[in-house]
């Protein structure tokens, strides 16, 4: 059994438990009083050099725990003071400690698109993302199947938000394409072995259409690595581990080292 395979086991309970908890009703209620969400498409748009996306992660099961004195709060407004476009949450507790409740208490204190990152299997998921204020999800290729990908699709743009599709192969974008997503991610780190693999973003970047807004996750440390992946293609970030461990004091200037290199004043 991969990494990914026992995350999925443990979704699949998780939603079974979400879903005789709460009826859909309840959803229905909920999201009638969320304002409208940000696009997460639009801030990462035409973003110089490229657009970054910040995300709040205390551990992970390849590193562990990455942020001893976590504030997501705290972080959430450094993020936005230091000039990232849109936050990415982790939501899954067991292998993240992540919560919804970060999620929403994030949601407080900024306006900036705000991104779901979980393992999303099932439709619940995507209510329960809009009634605690995210703007988009992510969904993971490798985790679903074809016929759950495009409904998950269709119900993440039913309800008005967006999705992040993430792939790590050829073969996974290919069984996307259909979808014309207008955003992809390309994730470095294999979700069955967690070996990390920037030029991933090279190879992909070549077959994913021009117009599509492709972003580049996993691993990236440096401005070095910054760079690699724009030329390769990139028009975006997704930074995680980097960034956490600066901490909320010091990460304005660890934004600035990472998109403009050691030459920033
Ligand atoms: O911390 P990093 O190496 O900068 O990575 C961030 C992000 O890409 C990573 O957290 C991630 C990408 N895809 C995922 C899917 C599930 C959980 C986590 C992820």
């Amino acid at each position: 059994m991969t990494f990914l395979d026992r995350i999925l086991e443990t979704k699949k309970q998780e939603v079974k438990k979400l879903r005789s908890m709460i009826p859909y009703s309840v959803w229905e209620e909920k999201m009638a009083l969320m304002p409208q969400p940000n696009s997460f498409v639009q801030a990462l748009s035409n973003q110089s050099p490229l657009a970054l996306i910040a995300e709040i992660k205390k551990a992970s099961p390849s590193k562990g725990v990455i942020a001893s004195d976590f504030d997501p709060i705290a972080m959430a407004k450094s993020y936005e003071a230091g000039g990232a476009h849109a936050l990415s949450v982790l939501t899954d507790e067991q292998y993240f400690q992540g919560s919804t409740a970060i999620l929403q208490s994030v949601r407080a204190v900024t306006d900036l698109p705000i991104l779901r990152k979980d393992f999303i299997i099932d439709e619940w998921q995507i209510y329960e993302a809009r009634a605690i204020g995210a703007d988009a999800v992510l969904l993971i290729v490798a985790a679903l199947t074809d016929d759950q990908l495009v409904s998950l699709y269709r119900t993440v743009q039913s309800i008005g938000l967006e999705a992040l599709i993430e792939v790590h192969s050829l073969e996974e974008w290919e069984r996307i394409r259909p979808l014309h997503p207008r955003i992809v991610g390309v994730n470095h780190r294999n979700l069955h072995t967690f070996e990390v693999d920037l030029s991933m973003t090279e190879r992909l970047s070549q077959v994913i259409d021009e117009d599509i807004l492709l972003i580049s996750e996993s691993g990236i440390r440096d401005h070095s690595d910054v760079m690699r992946v724009k030329d390769f293609g990139a028009k975006g970030i997704l930074v995680g581990e980097t960034l956490m461990r600066y901490g909320s004091e010091h990460v304005k200037q660890g934004i600035a080292h990472l998109l403009f290199g050691a030459n920033y004043k």
